[in-house]
C-alpha cells in the first residue's frame, strides 16, 4: 500500500534540474512552468532573449528558481554550447525536455534540401545531441527523465506532413533508442504528442476559424490543446511516479487520435 506523504513526495521535483528546450514559448513554457512550479530548477533554452527573460521573470516572480540560455538549436555548434552554458547554472540536468521545434509546410514534391535540413537539426539532431550530452550522467546517478515533444504527424500522414512529419517520426523511436540504452539506469524516455494546440508555431493555420473549429471537432474532448494541459503530464513523466514508464508516447490531445 502506498501511504499518503509518500504519494506526494511522488510526484514532487525538489531538487530536480530540468533543462527545457523551446521553454520560451506554447507547449515548452507550460512545461517550464509546471517543473519550476513542482520544485525543480529550471534552466529554458530558446532562441529570442526577450520571451526568455519574460519567461523567467514570471517564474522567479512565482518564487521558483529559473534561468534561462539562450542558443540556437539549428546547429550542432549552437546546441553544444547551449548544453555546456545551461549545466553551469545549476549542474547537469536530472529531467531534459525537448519541446523546441520547426514546423516549414511544403508539400513534399516543393520540399528543398534546406528545408528538409533545417528541420532535422532543430527537430531531430538537437534532442539527440542533447541526450548524448546528458543521458550517460543521468544514468551514472541512476536518475533521469527525458521527455521529445512529437506529433500527431509521427504516427500518420497529415496534408504538407513532409519533413516534419518525418522528424517527429524519428524522434518517437530516437525515445525508444533511449530508453533501450538507459532504462536499466532509471532513465526513463517518452513522448508527449500533442493534437493541435494555438502556438506561434501554427500561426497561420490558426488565424483560420473554421480550420480551428474543423481540428476541434475532431477531438474527443470538444476543444483544441491549450499549453497549460502538458503541465500534468509532463510533472508526472518527470517525476518518480513514472518510474515504470518508459519508450512510450503518451497522447496529451483531447482524443485527436482515436477519434
Ligand atoms: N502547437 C501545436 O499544435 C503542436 C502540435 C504538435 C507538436 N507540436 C510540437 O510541440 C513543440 C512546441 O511547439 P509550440 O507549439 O509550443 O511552438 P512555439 O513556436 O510556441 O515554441 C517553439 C519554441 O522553440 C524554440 N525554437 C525554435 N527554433 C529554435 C532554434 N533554432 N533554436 C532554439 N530554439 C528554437 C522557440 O524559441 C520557442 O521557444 C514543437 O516541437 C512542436 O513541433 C506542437
Amino acid at each position: 500500500m502506498i501511504a499518503q506523504p509518500y504519494l506526494s513526495q511522488l510526484f514532487s521535483l525538489d531538487g530536480r534540474v530540468a533543462l527545457v528546450t523551446g521553454g520560451s514559448s506554447g507547449i515548452g513554457r507550460a512545461i517550464a512552468g509546471a517543473l519550476a512550479r513542482a520544485g525543480a530548477r529550471v534552466v529554458v533554452v530558446a532562441r529570442g532573449e526577450a520571451a526568455l527573460a519574460d519567461t523567467v521573470d514570471e517564474l522567479t516572480n512565482d518564487g521558483c528558481r529559473a534561468a534561462w540560455v539562450s542558443a540556437d538549436l539549428g546547429t550542432r555548434d549552437g546546441v553544444r554550447t547551449a548544453a555546456e552554458k545551461a549545466a553551469d547554472v545549476y549542474g547537469e540536468p536530472d529531467i531534459l525536455v525537448n519541446s523546441a521545434g520547426i514546423n516549414l509546410r511544403p508539400p513534399l514534391g516543393e520540399l528543398t534540401d534546406d528545408v528538409w535540413d533545417a528541420t532535422m537539426a532543430v527537430n531531430l539532431d538537437a534532442p539527440f545531441l542533447l541526450g548524448q550530452r546528458f543521458g550517460p550522467g543521468m544514468a551514472e546517478r541512476g536518475y533521469g527523465r527525458i521527455m521529445h515533444i512529437t506529433s500527431q504527424q509521427a504516427h500518420r500522414a497529415f496534408v504538407r506532413s513532409g519533413a516534419y512529419g518525418v522528424s517527429k517520426g524519428a524522434l518517437e523511436s530516437l525515445a525508444r533508442s533511449q530508453a533501450e540504452a538507459w532504462s536499466p539506469y532509471g532513465v526513463t524516455c517518452n513522448t508527449l504528442v500533442p493534437g493541435f494546440v494555438r502556438t506561434p508555431l501554427n500561426e497561420r493555420l490558426s488565424s483560420d476559424p473554421a480550420t480551428v473549429e474543423a481540428l476541434a471537432a475532431r477531438t474527443l474532448v470538444g476543444r483544441n490543446g491549450l499549453p497549460e494541459d502538458f503541465a500534468g503530464a509532463a510533472v508526472f513523466l518527470a517525476s518518480r511516479a513514472s518510474a515504470y514508464v518508459t519508450g512510450q508516447a503518451v497522447f496529451v490531445d483531447g482524443g485527436f487520435s482515436v477519434h
